[in-house]
Formats: structure tokens, sequence, C-alpha cells
């Protein structure tokens, strides 16, 4: 049984991790204490790295881990990860998108409030000896305008407990619709409308270089004076200069944020040393709850990559429901195989690859088969290397043009995948559908109409269709103790070039294949497993 090593970088819920602890194949060292050089160091030697916000995955550690298949971040954002590096090399990176919504919900609700109320400054007060109730004159929530922007799993949540509130709420997500908007009681908005409008602003969008300072001076000029905003999000997304401006100038009455441009955050930063700012230290996702289900679904997840079983939320591939998954999956084992024997059969330099998608596979996802034609095409020069990751992203890097087509008929077969491989010299044409009990068939070679199982070894001729040239084949192969399992011939006129395909018991040796090339009349030999 194969022992993987996982190391745990982060402090992650133990409780939620038993079933990775518990895998009889798999060891875990929780190393909590690791410094980013001896990260670097030690992560060699481990074929998946778990973490949360606070290890710093660079491309340094991404290429150090040359045994590396995962990455797992227990909870959302991944912005501590180098996923393109990750991509790059051909390692999978999932996160536990679920587990920590409501924690990091009730957090967001918990500073409006706290915000509203100054309860933090209150009870500093309070605790500092002194009972003051002049200074700390709160607002109400009720009736007042709340502009969510990133209206995703948090920021929904979030308007449903501010609606419990009757507060009016705004919504800004580039994916959000009308109906959903209003299924939801919520107002869908521009950005522009929740920052002129809004009474208090949270966000709760990922930190990408669209939402890099979406909030900043140019907003901050147009809020209403008196604006309360909320970051629970990421730092970043509230550009911190300008809100130091905002707050000093009076015109933001006061913000809560959780998370920072720089964290740790620390008495340098003004906002940690500003009254009207409230902070804590990136706590949205710490309960024992959101905890427990991160660390459950991470290591879940984790184990079914391990395992080489089908697994969801990767971060760097696309993501599929259940019941598309089911659909494309008995396609998925053909297109990696049409992808090698197109490979095994092209000569000079990949230029281009078609992909057709024909008849009932027109209408599914099929990134996943492209990403298979594409693993077995070009794992059939570069092997192991080669994954679902990283494939569409070696094809770019070889400057190898890929199109995909879709067409909902197809004359004979009731779905058929095609890939036409462009060399600067020649053109391969492989394609194949799934008949029912017999699974993958490649039913096209170039023009040739076959039906074969794509497994096993193939010895496939090109050679003149003429009397004898399948008893020499048979004569020469039988010599060199090599059995054949299964056979067939297909020509395109009587007399032409035909094409042989043998399935046999053995790879042949280099001797056998050069005595096979140079009988009369054979053209050209291709040997492949596939
Ligand atoms: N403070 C914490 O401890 C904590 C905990 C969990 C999540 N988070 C962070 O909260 C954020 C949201 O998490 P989530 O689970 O709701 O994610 P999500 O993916 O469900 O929602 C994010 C939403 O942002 C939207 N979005 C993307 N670009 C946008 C843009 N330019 N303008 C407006 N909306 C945009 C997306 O369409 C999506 O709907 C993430 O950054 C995550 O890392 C923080
Ligand atoms: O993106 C997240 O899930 C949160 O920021 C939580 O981060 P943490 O796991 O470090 O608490």
């Amino acid at each position: 049984m194969a022992n993987f090593r996982v190391l745990v970088s982060d402090p992650i819920s133990e409780q939620g991790l038993a079933s990775l602890l518990e895998a009889e194949e798999v060891t875990v060292d929780i190393r909590t204490d690791l410094t980013p050089d001896t990260l670097l160091q030690v992560i060699g030697s481990y074929d998946a790295l778990l973490v949360r916000s606070q290890t710093k995955v660079t491309a340094e550690v991404i290429q150090a881990g040359v045994n590396l298949r995962a990455i797992g971040r227990a909870g959302v954002g991944v912005d501590n990860i180098d996923v393109t590096a990750a991509t790059q090399r051909g390692v999978i990176v999932i996160n536990a998108p679920d587990g920590n919504t409501i924690s990091t919900c009730e957090h967001t609700f918990a500073m409006l409030l706290s915000l509203a109320r100054k309860i933090p400054q209150a009870h500093g007060r309070l605790k500092a000896g002194d009972w003051d109730r002049k200074s700390f004159v709160g607002v109400e929530l009720n009736g007042k305008t709340l502009g969510i922007l990133g209206f995703g799993r948090i920021g929904s949540e979030v308007a449903k407990r501010a609606l419990a509130f009757n507060m009016r709420v705004l919504a800004y997500d580039p994916f959000l619709t009308r109906e959903r908007a209003e299924k939801l009681g919520v107002i869908m908005s521009s950005i522009e409308e929740i920052v002129e409008g809004a009474d208090f602003i949270t966000v709760h969008t990922p930190l990408i270089k669209e939402t890099k300072h979406l909030l900043s001076s140019e907003q901050f000029a147009r809020m209403k004076p008196g604006v309360r905003v909320l970051n629970c999000a990421r730092g970043g997304i509230i550009d911190e200069a300008a809100l130091v401006e905002a707050v000093q100038s009076g015109k933001v009455a006061g913000a809560a944020l959780d998370v920072f441009e720089v964290e740790p955050a620390t008495l340098a930063n003004r906002l940690v040393q500003l009254d009207e700012v409230i902070i804590t230290p990136h706590l949205g996702a710490s309960t024992e709850e959101a905890q427990i289900n991160v660390a459950i679904d991470v290591g879940r997840e984790l184990l079914h990559i391990l395992r080489d079983q089908s697994f969801k939320n990767a971060v760097n591939l696309p993501s599929l429901s259940d019941e598309a998954m089911r659909t494309i999956s008995p396609y998925v084992t053909l297109a990696e195989k049409a992808g090698r024997l197109a490979a095994s059969l092209a000569t000079g330099s990949i230029q281009k690859i078609e992909m057709i998608y024909a008849g009932k596979l027109a209408d599914k996802q099929t990134d996943p088969l492209t990403r298979s034609i594409l693993k077995g095409l070009l794992g059939y020069h570069h092997g192991e290397e080669v994954n679902y990751v990283n494939a569409p992203f070696l094809a770019e890097q070889h400057r190898i043009r890929l199109t995909e087509t879709k067409t909902s008929r197809h004359d004979l077969y009731a779905d058929l995948l095609q890939v036409n491989v462009h060399t600067e010299t020649s053109s391969v044409t492989i394609a194949g559908t799934l008949i029912a009990d017999l699974g993958p068939r490649i039913v096209q070679i170039d023009d040739f109409k076959v039906d074969l199982a794509p497994e096993g070894t193939l010895l496939m001729t090109e050679h003149l269709d003429q009397p004898g040239m399948i008893g020499k084949v048979g004569t020469l192969l039988g010599g060199a103790n090599v059995n054949i399992a299964s056979m067939q011939v297909a020509r395109r006129q009587v007399g032409g070039l035909a094409l042989m395909i043998l399935t046999v018991d053995k790879v042949l040796d280099a001797d056998t294949l050069a005595r096979i090339e140079s009988i009369e009349g054979i053209h050209r030999v291709r040997e492949v497993t596939i």
C-alpha cells in the first residue's frame, strides 16, 4: 500500500482531520512552527500540504515540493497560495469554501452591531474603570441602508440577517441576477449606487486584481457623510491609506476590520490606532464549528485526491456538479486514450489541436474531456509530469493552438469525440465513441473506419493492400514469440493503402519493429501502449 505524507503547517482542527489522520496509507505531520526556510527544506518529502491563511505557499515552496500532488486550504481564500505556480507544476489546489460561511457572516454581523453601538470602545473604557455614558451614543440599524459588495456565500448570508434587522439591502456582484436579488429581498445595485446611497458598506469579494482597492479615495469622496464601512473579507479590498484619511476627515464615521493589507497588523498600522476603527485579528472563521467543518471538507477531499478518487472544490480545475461529473466521466478514459493514440501517430512538432464534440456530447461540459485529450497527447511525450491541472498550461507554453467545436448532430454515432492533430508536416485524426456494454471504442483513425478497444499495446502498420501482408507480419511476430490478441484491417480502396491494427501481448523490441518495417509493401509501423 502506498504511503502518502501530508504536512499540516497551520493550526487545523484535528477532530475535523480525523479521516485523514486515521487513513492507513497516510502519515500526517502537524508542524505549525515552521519558518519559511524550514518549510522550503522539508516540503520535498511531502505529497500534500494543508494550510490555513498563515503559511505563504510561494512559487519557491511549490518548486521545492517535488513530490507535491495537492495543496489544501482549510478555508476559502487562496491568496496565500501561488495558484499559478501550482497549476504550472500540475499541483491541485483545493479549498473548503462552505465550512466557514456562517461563522464569517456572524462575525461580520457582530462587527456591524459593534460598529453601530461602539461596543468595543465602551467596553475598553469601562474595563479601564471609567463609567462614561456620553461618549458612546450609537446609531440603529433599523431602517438604514446596507450596501454589500460581493454577493456570494457570505455576502448573501449577511443580507438575510440585515433584512431581519429591518435594513434596506443593496447588493452588487457581477454574477447577481435580478431574479435572485428579488427572491432574497435585496435591491440589485451598481457599485456607484451603493457607494452613494449606503449608510453601511461591507465587502465580501475575494482579493483579486479587480477588487484591489475597490473602495479608495474616489469612492470615499462620493459616500454619504457619516458612512460606516466593514471588511471581513480580505485586506486590500479597501485602500487602507484612503480609509485612514476618510476617518480622520470625519467622512467615514467608523470602520470595522477583521483583515488587513499586511497581517499580522501591528500598531504601525494607523487604522489600528484610530478610535473610530474597531478591529479583530482575522477571526472571521475562528469558531469551533467552522474549524471542524473546513477541516472535514479539506481532509476528505485530499484523501480522495491521494486515492485517485473524484474530488470537489479544486481551485485550478473546472468545477462540475455531481450530475455533470457523472455524465462526463465515462468519456474521460476515451478522451485521454484518443489523445495518446493521436500523439503516437503524429510526426513533427504539434502546431494545432482541434477537439470536436458531436452528438449528445455537444450539450455536456466538455472542459474535463479537453483536459483529458491534452493529458493523453502531451503526456505521450512528456510523461508523468502532465496532468489534468497543467495540460492546458503546457499546451499554451508550447504555443499549440487549441480549438474546440461542438456540433449537435452526427450521422453515424449518438456521440463522438474527435481529435485532429496538425504538425508542421502532417495531420492525424482520431475519433471515438462509447458503445453500450463495450465501453470506449476508437472508430476512426485518419480516414480509416475502425472499431478498436483502446487498451494494451497496439501495433499499427500502414501497408499496401495486397495478398500476404498480414501473414508476413503474423509470421514475424510468431518468430519473435509475440502473441496477437486481436486484429483488424481497414482500407480505403482495393489495392490502395491499408491499415492493420494488432493488439499484442507484449511490447516489441526495436529489432522486431525494424524487421516489420522492412517488409516490402509496409509504409509505416507504429507501436503504442495506451
Ligand atoms: N475573515 C475571514 O476569516 C474570512 C473567512 C471566510 C472568507 N473570507 C473571505 O471572504 C470573501 C468571500 O468569501 P465567500 O465564501 O463569500 O466567497 P464567494 O466566492 O462565495 O463570494 C465572493 C463573491 O464575490 C464576487 N465578486 C468577484 N469579483 C467581484 C467584484 N469585482 N465586485 C463585486 N463582487 C465580486 C463573486 O462573484 C462572488 O459571488 C473571500 O475573500 C474570503 O477569503 C474571510
Ligand atoms: O479565507 C478564509 O477562509 C478566511 O480568511 C479564514 O482564514 P483562516 O483559516 O486563516 O482563519
